[in-house]
This record gives structure tokens, sequence and C-alpha cells, in this order.
């Protein structure tokens, strides 16, 4: 059973929202569509639930055409951000509702429908809050019981449109991993779509990073972020030293920079651009090292360090405090790279990937 997205794209007036979205989602994973605000990720997740439709492309599921069928024949179970439950209902009906309102011949019995919100609410541990009415839910509650109304239909598709979004940081963390306890025993097929990089990767099985209408990368979390595929995800998983050096038969080289440790690359010789996160980068004394350690900080467990090299170029590394115990202000120090990404041209505009995306079919299961 899969999810087939293929080549989808859609325009609102001017704006070219989404601009050929491929892919694939397997039976029982968990997919996190993450990204900056705008990039489009609400706009598929609708698109998939059939509240919306694009102006071109394919949306398959197992094999069969969705684009034509209604959200109600798609059988997707929606959360959104703000719990959208019903008021004047308690926990148990609002549960229920899904199941009360569908058709007759699929309509299941009153006490068919009790039984299973009966097992909903404990599988999602809210028993104990069958007879509130959502005013008497917290945020987390009520997310609990969105999740609970949405399964009750025993969708196909679960999407969830930043779920916990609007809730304090403990609740949202508490949540996640329920929602993975819930995800994995229930074995739906459950896609989320979020801007809290944290959250994608402690969540997902796969992560999706849009930008700007198109999928810059998918793969496993680890993938990604050990290996972004394009300065885009470089940037945005907190890549954000990034340094002209010149490419020699696979090697990136640059005064004052120990870039050994950086396996080789097939990248052409020639100017290149080095991605890096400021705990990847490690300061060693070198007195013959164009470096000097400009400016220190502590933020307890680590040590924020700026070395200049005398003609403006300051690069900021984070070390543990222990790692940085002989370092000290004014001292000539070698910038030792431990790991990051090198694409190939120079200046803001790195030229695009050398990795192509990966395709599910790449992707490890
Ligand atoms: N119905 C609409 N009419 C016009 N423009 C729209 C409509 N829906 C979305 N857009 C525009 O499409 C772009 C993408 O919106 P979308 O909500 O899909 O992004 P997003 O990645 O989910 O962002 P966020 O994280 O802020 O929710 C935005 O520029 C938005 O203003």
């Amino acid at each position: 059973m899969t999810l087939a997205i293929s080549h989808l794209a859609r325009r609102f007036g001017a704006t070219q929202v989404l601009r050929g979205i491929d892919l694939q989602v397997r039976q029982g994973e968990l997919i996190a569509l993450l990204g900056p605000s705008g990039s489009g990720k609400t706009t598929l997740l609708r698109i998939i639930a059939g509240l919306d439709w694009p102006d071109a492309g394919t949306l398959s599921f197992d094999g069969a055409d969705w684009l034509g069928k209604s959200a109600a024949e798609r059988r997707i179970g929606f959360v959104f951000q703000h719990y959208a439950l019903f008021p004047h209902m308690t926990v148990r009906d609002n549960i229920a509702f899904g199941l009360s309102v569908l058709p007759r011949s699929e309509r299941p019995g009153k006490t068919q429908i009790a039984a299973t919100v009966d097992r909903l609410l404990a599988f999602l541990q809210i028993g104990g809050l069958a007879d509130r009415y959502p005013a008497e839910l917290s945020g987390g509650q009520r997310q609990r019981v969105a999740l609970g109304r949405a399964m009750a239909i025993e969708p196909r598709v679960l999407l969830l449109d930043e779920p916990f979004g609007a809730l304090d940081a403990q609740v949202r963390r508490d949540l996640r991993r329920w929602l993975r306890g819930v995800h994995d025993s229930a074995g739906t097929t459950t896609i989320f779509v979020t801007h809290d990089q944290e959250e994608a990767f402690e969540l997902a099985d796969r992560v999706v990073v849009m930008n700007g209408g198109v999928i810059e990368q998918t793969g496993q979390p680890d993938e990604i972020y050990d290996h972004p595929a394009t300065p885009f995800v470089a940037r945005f998983l907190g890549l954000t030293v990034e340094l002209p050096v010149t490419m020699r038969a696979g090697r990136a080289h640059a005064a004052g920079l120990d870039l050994a440790a950086l396996p080789r690359r097939a990248i052409p010789d020639g100017p290149a651009t080095l991605f890096l996160r400021p705990a990847d980068i490690l300061p060693v004394p070198d007195p013959q090292a164009p470096f000097r350690v400009a400016e220190m900080a502590t933020t307890g467990a680590l040590l924020r360090i700026v070395a200049e090299d005398g003609t403006g170029c300051r690069i900021e590394s984070e070390v543990p405090r222990r790692d940085g115990r002989d370092l000290r202000q004014g001292q000539p120090v070698a910038l030792r790279a431990v790991a990051g990404q090198i694409f190939p041209g120079s200046g803001q505009q790195p030229a695009q990937p050398i990795h192509t995306p990966m395709t599910l079919k790449e992707a490890r299961p």
C-alpha cells in the first residue's frame, strides 16, 4: 500500500506554491514534512486530504487515482493545529462523531460505535476524560482527543498539521513520544507537518525538507542531518558557517583550516563552498596558524569561540568546555573541521547539489 505523489503543482494567483512534488509514502511510515513558513507544507497536506486540488500532477493510493475522489471517499484522518473539537459535545461524542455521520450503509450500529470509542479512549490513555467537554481539557488533552476523533474512522492515512504547534515545549515533547507509540501500535500511515526540526527528527521515519514549493531532500533523519543534499538544507539544519575552499582531487583546502578529516568528494577541482556546524569546528593551538582566538564565552557546558584571521574572516566554533581548556584569548589556532558538507561553486550562491535528492528506492527500509 503506497501513497504516490507525482509532479504535483499548485498556484494561488501569481504565487506558485507547489512546483512539482514527487513523493512516495509506504504503509506504516511516519513522514515529517519539514520546512520554513510558506514552503507549501500545508498546501500539500490539504491536497492529500482532498481539501484542495492541484493544477497539475497525480496523486494515487495503491494505484488508484485519488484526485477523482472526495475527502470522505479517501478515508483520511486529519488533525489540525487548533483543536477543532465540537465544544458542545463530550470527548466521547467528539470521538464518535466521524463514525456517526458515515452513510447509513457504512455506519456501524450504536453499540459498535460505543465499543470502538471505548477501545480508542483506552488505547490513547484518555479514558478518564470521556465525559468531559473540550473547555474542561488542557491543550495537550484536546490534541489527544482530536487524534482519537481522526482515528475512529480507521483512516487509510493520518494527516497532522502542526498538531503540537500551540503547546508548550514539555507538553510537545511528551505528546511526541505518545504519538510515536500510537503510530507504532496502530500501524497507521502518518504524515505530519512541522517547522520544528527537533520534532521532525525525533518522530519521523523519513523527513521531507521543503522550500519554496519544492522538495529539497527526502531521507532518514540521520542521513539528512549528516548529509544535507543542498545548500538550503545545510543552512536550515544549522551548518551556518560557510567558507570558500579550493577542491583538488576530491579534497578541500583553505589557509588555516585543517580539513584532512573530511572524506574525499566527487567534486570538480576549483572553487567550492564548505558548510559547517559551529560544533564541528575544533580550534587547535598552532603557532604557525593565521587565526587568533578573538572571543571566548561559556554557556556552561559549551565554549563559544570566535577565531579571526586578521582579514575580516570570523569563524565561530562551539566546543565542550573541557576540550577548550588550553585555549586563551589572542592565541594562534588552526581550525580543524571534523565534519562538513561541500558544494561546488563559491560566493553567496554555491551551485546546487552534487547528490541528487534521495528517492524512495534509494532510501533504506
Ligand atoms: N488559499 C490560498 N490562497 C492564496 N494563497 C495561499 C492560499 N493558501 C496558501 N497560500 C499561500 O501559499 C504559500 C504556502 O502556504 P502553505 O500554508 O502551504 O505553507 P506552509 O509551508 O504550510 O507554511 P506555514 O508553516 O506558515 O503554515 C504561502 O505563501 C501562502 O500565503
